[in-house]
C-alpha cells in the first residue's frame, strides 16, 4: 500500500516519470535476455487494471496478490509455467533495476547456486539501540550487506522454502536460509534502490 511513501494507493501503481513503478520494473525485466516469462502479483482489486496497463509493455501473466509480500510471491510462484526451472523474485518498488543485474543473478543460479541475492556494502555506521533509545553497541558493518532484488532460485528450492515457511520473512532468501539452503551473493546495483519513502521517489525521478 505504499504506507511509507504516503497517501496515494498501491505503490506499484504510483507514477515515476509519468508511468507506474510496475511498468518501469516489468519493462526492465523484459529486457533481460534470460527472462522467458513474467508473472505479476497485483493488488486483488486491480488485476484487470494491471492486465490493461502491461498489455503494451511485455507479455505477462497477472495473478491476485496477497496481504503480504510473501503471500504475493507464493501466489505468483504457483502460476509460473511448469517448464521454468529458475525463478527470480523481484520488487515493483525496485523500478529502475538494470537488466544487467537480472542477468547476473540468473547467471549465478544457472552456474549452480540454488539461491542467489544481489547485495551492496553498508555505508553507514550501524548501532544496536535499546527501546529507550540508548546505544547498546556498534555493530561490525564489514560483515553486513544491504540486500536487493531480483533474488534468484532453482524453482524446487523456492517452492520448498515457501512450503516450509511458518512465519513472515522480509525476503525470499530468508525462507531458504531457514531450511538450510546456502544463499550466494552477487554485487548489487545502486540503481536497484527500493523506492520506499518520498526521498527515494525523488532520487528515482532524478536517475530516470
Ligand atoms: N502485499 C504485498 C506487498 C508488497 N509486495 C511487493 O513487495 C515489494 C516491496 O514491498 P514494499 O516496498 O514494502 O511495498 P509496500 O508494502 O507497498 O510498502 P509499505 O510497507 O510502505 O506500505 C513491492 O514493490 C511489491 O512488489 C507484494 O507483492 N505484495
Ligand atoms: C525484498 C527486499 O526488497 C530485500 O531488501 C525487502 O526485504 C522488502 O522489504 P519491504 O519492507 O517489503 O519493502
Amino acid at each position: 500500500m505504499g504506507v511509507r511513501l504516503g497517501p496515494g494507493g498501491p505503490k506499484a501503481l504510483r507514477l515515476l516519470g509519468g508511468e507506474p513503478l510496475l511498468v518501469h520494473a516489468v519493462r526492465r525485466l523484459a529486457l533481460a535476455p534470460s527472462v522467458g516469462c513474467i508473472v505479476v502479483a497485483a493488488p486483488a482489486d486491480a488485476v484487470a487494471d494491471v492486465v490493461a496497463l502491461l498489455a503494451s509493455v511485455a507479455p505477462v501473466t497477472v495473478v491476485a496478490g496477497g496481504a503480504t509480500r510473501q503471500a504475493s510471491v507464493a501466489a505468483a510462484l504457483a502460476a509460473v509455467p511448469a517448464d521454468f526451472e529458475i525463478v527470480l523474485v523481484h520488487d515493483a518498488a525496485r523500478a529502475l533495476t538494470p537488466p544487467e543485474l537480472v542477468e547476473s543473478v540468473a547467471a549465478a543460479v544457472r552456474g549452480g547456486h540454488g539461491a542467489v541475492i544481489p547485495v551492496l556494502p553498508v555505508v553507514d555506521t550501524i548501532k544496536r539501540v535499546s527501546d529507550s533509545g540508548s546505544v547498546v553497541e556498534t555493530v561490525d558493518r564489514s560483515v553486513l550487506r544491504a540486500v536487493q532484488t531480483p533474488q534468484g532460485f532453482r524453482r524446487d528450492v523456492l517452492v520448498k522454502a515457501h512450503e516450509a515457511a511458518v512465519d513472515e520473512h522480509t525476503d525470499d532468501a530468508g525462507m531458504a536460509e531457514r531450511i538450510g539452503i546456502p544463499v550466494h551473493t552477487v554485487p548489487g546495483a545502486e540503481a536497484a534502490l527500493k523506492i520506499t519513502r518520498p526521498f527515494d521517489l525523488a532520487v528515482a525521478e532524478l536517475l530516470l
